[in-house]
Order: C-alpha cells, then sequence, then structure tokens
C-alpha cells in the first residue's frame, strides 16, 4: 500500500515546520546559523528593516546575538538596523521600542516615501493606469515594499553585507508577502516558525510584551492604513499555526490554506524556465 501524506502534513514538511518546539533551543540554532553565515562567507554585516512589528523585532534581536558571538570567535562584523518608513509612520513608537530591545550595533533611517511616490509618478507619466484607485493604492504598496528591498540592497552592496529576511512559516503558506520585495533577501533565520512560535522566541529573547503580542500588519496601503494582515488574508494566525502545527482546522480553512499555497508556490521559487 502506498503512504499517501495528507496535504496538511505535506505542507509543514515543505515550509520545514518542526513537530516539536522549543524557544531556548531555536534561538541558539538560529543564532549559530546567522553567524556562520557571516563567519563562512567573510562578509562584514547583516542588515535588515525593522518596522516595529514582532517579526523584524525577533529576527533583529537575533542578528545583533550573532554579530556579537561571530566577533567573539574573531570576525570583523556588525548588525545594520533599519528605519524604512513610508513618510511619517503611525506606529513609529513600536518600532523606537524595538530597536531600545534589540540595541543594534548602528541604526541607518531612510525614508522610502520619495523614491515610492516618485516610481508611481513616473509610471502614471508613462501612461500607465489602474483599473481604479484601490488598485493603484494596492500596487503602490507594493512598490513600496521593494524600495526597502533596494534600499537594504544598497546598504549591503556597501558593506559587505547579507540582507536579512522575516519570512516564516505562517506567512509563507499564505504567500502573504512581496516577490522580490520583503521576499527578496540572502538569509531568512525565521524559516519554519509558525507566528505564535517566533512570538515565544520573541518572548524568550526578552522582548517587550507589547512588541510579542503586536498584531501583524503590512501597512503598505494607503487608503487602509494600518490594515491587519488576518483582515487581508481573510484567516487568522491561530487557524494557520494551528493547521501548519498538525491540528483540526475546520475544513474550509484548510480549503483556503491549500489554495492559497498552491496559488502562490511562484512566490517561493526561483523564476520559471522552460523545462
Ligand atoms: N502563476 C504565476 N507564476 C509566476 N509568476 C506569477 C504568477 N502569478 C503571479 N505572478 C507574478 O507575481 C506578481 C504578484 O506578486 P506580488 O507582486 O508580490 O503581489 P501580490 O501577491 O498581489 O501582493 C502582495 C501581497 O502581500 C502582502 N504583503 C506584502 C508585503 C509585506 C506583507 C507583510 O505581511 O508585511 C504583506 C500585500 O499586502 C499583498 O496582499 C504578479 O504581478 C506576477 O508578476
Ligand atoms: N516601516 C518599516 N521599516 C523598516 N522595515 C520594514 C518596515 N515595514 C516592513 N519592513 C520590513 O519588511 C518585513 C516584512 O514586514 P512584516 O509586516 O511581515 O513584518 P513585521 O512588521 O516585522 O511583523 P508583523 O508581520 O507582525 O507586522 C519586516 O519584517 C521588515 O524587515
Ligand atoms: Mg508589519
Amino acid at each position: 500500500m502506498t503512504d499517501v501524506m495528507s496535504p496538511q502534513r505535506q505542507i509543514a514538511e515543505e515550509l520545514h515546520v518542526s513537530p516539536t518546539f522549543d524557544a531556548a533551543r531555536e534561538i541558539e540554532r538560529r543564532v549559530v546559523f546567522l553567524a556562520d553565515r557571516l563567519v563562512d562567507t567573510g562578509l562584514r554585516t547583516l542588515v535588515l528593516g525593522i518596522s516595529g512589528g514582532v517579526d523584524s523585532t525577533t529576527a533583529g534581536r537575533l542578528c545583533q546575538l550573532a554579530v556579537e558571538r561571530a566577533r567573539d570567535a574573531g570576525h570583523r562584523c556588525e548588525f545594520v538596523a533599519m528605519r524604512l518608513p513610508y513618510g511619517v509612520q503611525a506606529d513609529e513608537h513600536h518600532a523606537r521600542a524595538a530597536l531600545d530591545f534589540i540595541k543594534p550595533d548602528r541604526v541607518l533611517t531612510v525614508d522610502v516615501r520619495p523614491a515610492s511616490d516618485a516610481a508611481l509618478d513616473a509610471l502614471l507619466a508613462a501612461g500607465l493606469t489602474f483599473r481604479d484607485a484601490a488598485q493603484q493604492d494596492f500596487v503602490h504598496g507594493n512598490v513600496k515594499a521593494r524600495q526597502r528591498m533596494i534600499a537594504q540592497y544598497a546598504v549591503a552592496g556597501a558593506s559587505a553585507g547579507l540582507v536579512v529576511g522575516t519570512d516564516h512559516a505562517a506567512e509563507a503558506v499564505t504567500g502573504f508577502f512581496t516577490k522580490h520585495g520583503d521576499g527578496a533577501a540572502d538569509v531568512v533565520p525565521l524559516t519554519g516558525l509558525t507566528k505564535r512560535r517566533v512570538r515565544a522566541v520573541a518572548a524568550e529573547l526578552g522582548a517587550p510584551a507589547e512588541l510579542v503580542g503586536k498584531a501583524p500588519t503590512a501597512d503598505l496601503e494607503s487608503l487602509a492604513p494600518g490594515r491587519l494582515d488576518e483582515d487581508a488574508l481573510g484567516l487568522t494566525y491561530e487557524q494557520i499555526d494551528d493547521y501548519l502545527e498538525g491540528r483540526p482546522v475546520p475544513a474550509e480553512v484548510e480549503a483556503a490554506l491549500v489554495a492559497r499555497y498552491r496559488a502562490t508556490d511562484h512566490k517561493r521559487q526561483l523564476p520559471i524556465a522552460p523545462a
């Protein structure tokens, strides 16, 4: 008899979700991973945008611990945390709290608004039209995410750096990221974690409670500022995490997740080439 793996198990395996979880062990494993990448490549910086959300708070603290570990081993390196607001960020106080907690070696602030708006203006001037204001705002949102990627790669290029991404299993399964925007990175230390496990790692690291429990937002749409991920997705992170961790979920939740996972497969692969 052939053993047919359930879609639930197959997706969890493909996204590297571990059946067991120990926050302290995960911190150690992921700090060692980042420190080893610096030492093994001979590169000098880790570069990561800090938004004030729990994902970049967690990944940022792991980066700072990793460069300190690599320095202890004799490797000259540092962590460059980047503030990348679009104009004035409504939850700037959370970004400040994240930086206070992470204690990065360096902070660089780049406002992505002028470049994002100039790109949109140039496209409009070239004759690009949108279905409606909502579609224009959505596409402009992805331009903002890609401007953040451009800024981080410029810093990496100038400082022999590695760009750090914050993708994890609960984001990967829904493809809820901008392709070649926040989805573009050299190293992804949160891989395989569900959202509640990211929060557990943040808590174990000692992050402030307001950041550990913060509601996730991509905050890319000017017409819907601070829109919550769960509202945009029509799914809760509890449901997504339960599914990834092998717990039962309603049939319609499983159907929605499998459909999203399949439709966004192209975002988790290299560009598609002829067979
Ligand atoms: N089947 C296929 N095979 C190969 N490529 C395919 C494709 N379908 C689309 N594409 C390409 O992919 C593009 C669409 O992908 P993309 O440009 O990413 O756009 P899209 O997936 O439509 O939008 C990104 C979504 O991620 C959310 N997001 C972004 C950034 C951060 C966060 C967060 O959680 O913080 C969330 C954002 O709110 C939005 O809902 C298409 O324009 C096309 O170029
Ligand atoms: N305003 C910002 N300033 C700096 N970096 C940002 C900003 N917005 C997004 N980013 C980068 O893009 C990544 C993806 O955003 P995302 O919203 O998924 O993560 P988060 O804000 O850290 O956590 P959460 O998903 O819980 O909101 C962030 O982790 C961060 O590295
Ligand atoms: Mg966010």
